[in-house]
């Protein structure tokens, strides 16, 4: 602390008389070029004492009056009252120069502290201003370059010192580089009329992780805000996803519920420096299959709402450049209601489709319904299947070329693959246990590489393809064609994800594991600007005519599947004689089915059973990726004999690539019989049969 600091009526002394020195405040920054303040007044101020009391020390002097004496006091004491008027002035301008001087030394020691410049001239403005500055003029040394931090940290000082008097006013500086000074105003202060939600905002942005943020309104409804937009300075890390989802819930929370219900969400735009923060509706917590054309483009599958009642679909035109569909999701999550609306959608659109449910549950219901071509339950029909539509894309490109027309002339197909998992499954069971003639036909179909052709060419030959599964795996999806993933661009997910399966679905690993599982039909849907969003799926009910379904729905329900069944059937058409001969034969293997089919009665514990066994292929209840097993799971293992055997597993070594990270092996190892250990090692896209439904993927 300075001497001068410690004694104000020094100070106050010193500044009003003026010091040998060039300013008593001159410190280390370089010597003041402020000249000293010398008061006038203070001798006006003596004679115009005198000029009033002369007559009075007069008559205490007599003994030395004379005349002359006399005369030259009587003329002084008549020109007291110009005096004291002159004085008066004096004084005014005294104060008005003090005053000066003293912004004139606030100012010369902030900016020499500030931006170590010192000030070659000050210019205070008039009147200068009793207890705050009112405008001044610094002028700095030709050149002088002053950094932004610099500016700033004067600009503080400046309104700091004004501020400890009155928060009347607003500084501005203001630096004239290209005339080597700085300007300071002041404005009166505006009254902060920000409502207390915007404050908040804008006071915690402040110390937040968005660089130089500043917060104004964007929209309002009467007096509330509506809408805020933020504008920041762009960062690295403002461009990334995983920052922008905690900003935005920390800008979520501070906002606070809104009066209307409705729910803050927050539009990025990183690349301009802004983003808007606007009330979204909430998403709805149930949306029944709405009967109307929602869509009116006919190559738009809607399938699920988003916030602010945003339809979700699945764009299947030849342009789309994500023409195929995943939907993962747990049992239960809602998997085959997402299906049902999608494929209702296209049949009411003129579209067809045709389906694998290796469960037998979940699409039966859709079997005989306009534009179905078949629903195939069986694996080997099913890899039939499969191949068969390998040869109708085959023939659809053929008649392309030949008949010089555009693919998007093609009438569009789409396929349906269920259970992917539990499909591969029970195709790589049949490989190994089957009987030769199974084997062999297997081997021949090889249904998994012409799975994953047709993941990567379909597309130009009008063919879709809607894949569901209970867990995200690059490994299957399309066999050893890493590219075939990309083409299942269209991506919905049910409840919630593990870590690698948001990364693997959404590339970002907290997207879709936050979802609100007591929703059901909760889940995140790729918008349509390839965005992910959190979505509500339409409720579609079953399908099925059959009484034992169709007795079990609501009257709401009935009406649901009344109102989307289309008039017309829409038109199968087939360019392949593969594909029309697998699906006339499994049509009438279907009328069959349904005229003789039979299912064993249930029978009761000691009761003789004669019934033959069950196929073979059904005696699992799950699938999952080798890689995706986990210590201590209890897996199928077949025996030498083809019999399968529950087996805990003790220890899993994955194998992956190190370039592109896919698996390459994996092996699972089983405690032996005493020291011994089994091994059991699975290629990339091989699959482990479970005893037990799949508990390890996330819960719905
Ligand atoms: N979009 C939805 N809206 C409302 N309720 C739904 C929705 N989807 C599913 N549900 C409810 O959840 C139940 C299970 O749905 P669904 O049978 O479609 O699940 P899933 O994923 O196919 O399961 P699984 O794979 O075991 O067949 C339905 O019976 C229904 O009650």
């Amino acid at each position: 602390m300075s001497r001068s600091q410690q004694d104000p009526l020094k100070d106050f002394l010193v500044d009003l008389f003026g010091s040998d020195k060039p300013h008593a405040r001159t410190n280390q920054a370089g010597e003041s070029a402020l000249r000293p303040y010398r008061a006038w007044a203070p001798f006006a101020v003596i004679a115009t004492t005198l000029a009033f009391l002369v007559p009075r020390l007069l008559e205490l002097t007599e003994q030395f009056s004379n005349p002359q004496l006399d005369s030259a006091v009587s003329a002084v004491h008549e020109y007291r009252w110009p005096l004291a008027a002159l004085t008066v002035c004096l004084l005014a301008c005294d104060i008005a120069r003090f005053l000066t001087h003293r912004h004139r030394a606030g100012l010369d020691a902030q900016i020499r502290q500030s931006t170590r410049h010192t000030p070659v001239k000050i210019t205070i403005g008039y009147p200068p201003g009793i207890t705050t500055l009112r405008s001044a003029t610094i002028t700095l040394a030709r050149g002088a370059i002053i950094r932004r931090k610099e500016l700033d940290e004067f600009t503080t000082a400046v309104r700091a010192s004004a501020s400890k008097r009155t928060s009347k006013w607003t500084y501005t500086v203001v630096h004239d580089a290209h005339r080597d000074r700085i300007r300071i105003t002041r404005t009166l202060t505006q009254p902060d009329l920000r409502s207390p939600r915007h404050k908040a905002l804008a006071n915690s942005l402040k110390d937040g992780p968005l660089k130089e943020p500043t917060v104004s309104v964007a929209s309002l409804d009467g007096d509330v805000e509506t809408a805020f937009k933020i504008t920041f300075t762009p960062t690295l890390s403002s461009g990334a996803r995983g920052f922008q989802k905690k900003v935005d819930e920390a800008l979520a929370a501070l906002a606070g519920e809104h009066e209307s219900g409705r729910t803050w969400a927050t539009d990025w735009f990183p690349s301009e420096g802004y983003l808007l923060m606007s009330l979204r509706a909430p998403l709805p917590t149930r949306v029944d299959h709405p009967l109307e054309l929602v869509d009116e483009n006919l190559r738009h599958l809607p399938y699920a709402t988003a916030a602010s009642e945003v339809n979700m679909f699945w764009d299947i035109s030849t342009k789309s450049n994500k023409p195929h569909c995943l939907i993962v999701g747990p049992t239960g999550g809602g998997k085959t209601s997402v299906i049902r609306t999608l494929l209702t959608e296209a049949s009411r659109r003129g579209i067809p489709f045709l389906g694998v449910d290796p469960k037998m549950i979940e699409l039966d219901g859709l079997e005989g319904y306009p534009g179905c071509a078949a629903i195939v339950y069986d694996a080997v029909r099913s890899a039939m299947l499969v191949r068969a539509l390998h040869s109708e894309m085959m023939a659809r490109n053929h008649y392309v070329h030949v008949k010089k027309i555009e693919p998007s002339q093609l009438p569009l197909l789409i396929a349906v693959l269920d259970e992917f998992f539990i499909l591969s499954g029970k195709w790589q069971r049949l490989a190994k246990t089957g009987d030769d003639e199974t084997r062999e036909l297997l081997k021949e179909l090889d249904p998994l590489g012409a799975w994953a052709d047709l993941a990567v060419l379909a597309r130009s030959a009008g063919i879709r393809l809607l894949l569901g599964v209970q867990r995200p795996d690059a490994s299957l999806f399309g066999g050893a064609s890493g590219n075939a993933r990309d083409n299942f661009g269209t991506r919905i997910s049910l409840g919630n994800l593990s870590q690698d399966g948001a990364m693997m679905l959404w590339g970002d690993s907290q997207i879709g594991r936050e979802i609100d599982t007591s929703v059901p039909g909760r889940g995140v849907a790729l918008g349509n600007d390839g965005v992910p969003v959190d979505a509500q799926m339409w409720w579609t009910p079953n399908v099925d005519p059959h009484p034992n379904k169709w007795n079990q729905l609501s009257t709401s329900e009935k009406k649901i599947i009344e109102g989307l069944r289309p008039q017309q059937e829409p038109h199968i058409a087939f360019y392949s004689a593969e594909l029309r001969h697998f699906i006339e034969s499994e049509r009438s293997v279907a009328v069959a089915a349904r005229a003789y089919g039979r299912a064993p009665e249930p029978t009761v514990l000691g009761h003789h059973d004669d019934t033959p066994a069950a196929d073979p292929g059904d005696d699992f209840a799950d699938a999952i990726p080798a890689s995706a097993v986990t210590q201590g799971m209890t897996v199928l293992v077949d025996d030498s004999r083809g019999n399968e055997h529950p087996a805990t597993v003790a220890a899993v070594t994955v194998i992956r690539d190190k370039d592109s990270g896919a698996v390459t092996e994996t092996t699972l190892t089983f405690h032996g019989t005493g020291r011994v250990k089994n091994h059991i090692t699975y290629g990339p896209h091989e699959v482990v049969l479970l005893p037990e439904p799949d508990t390890t993927a996330p819960a719905p």
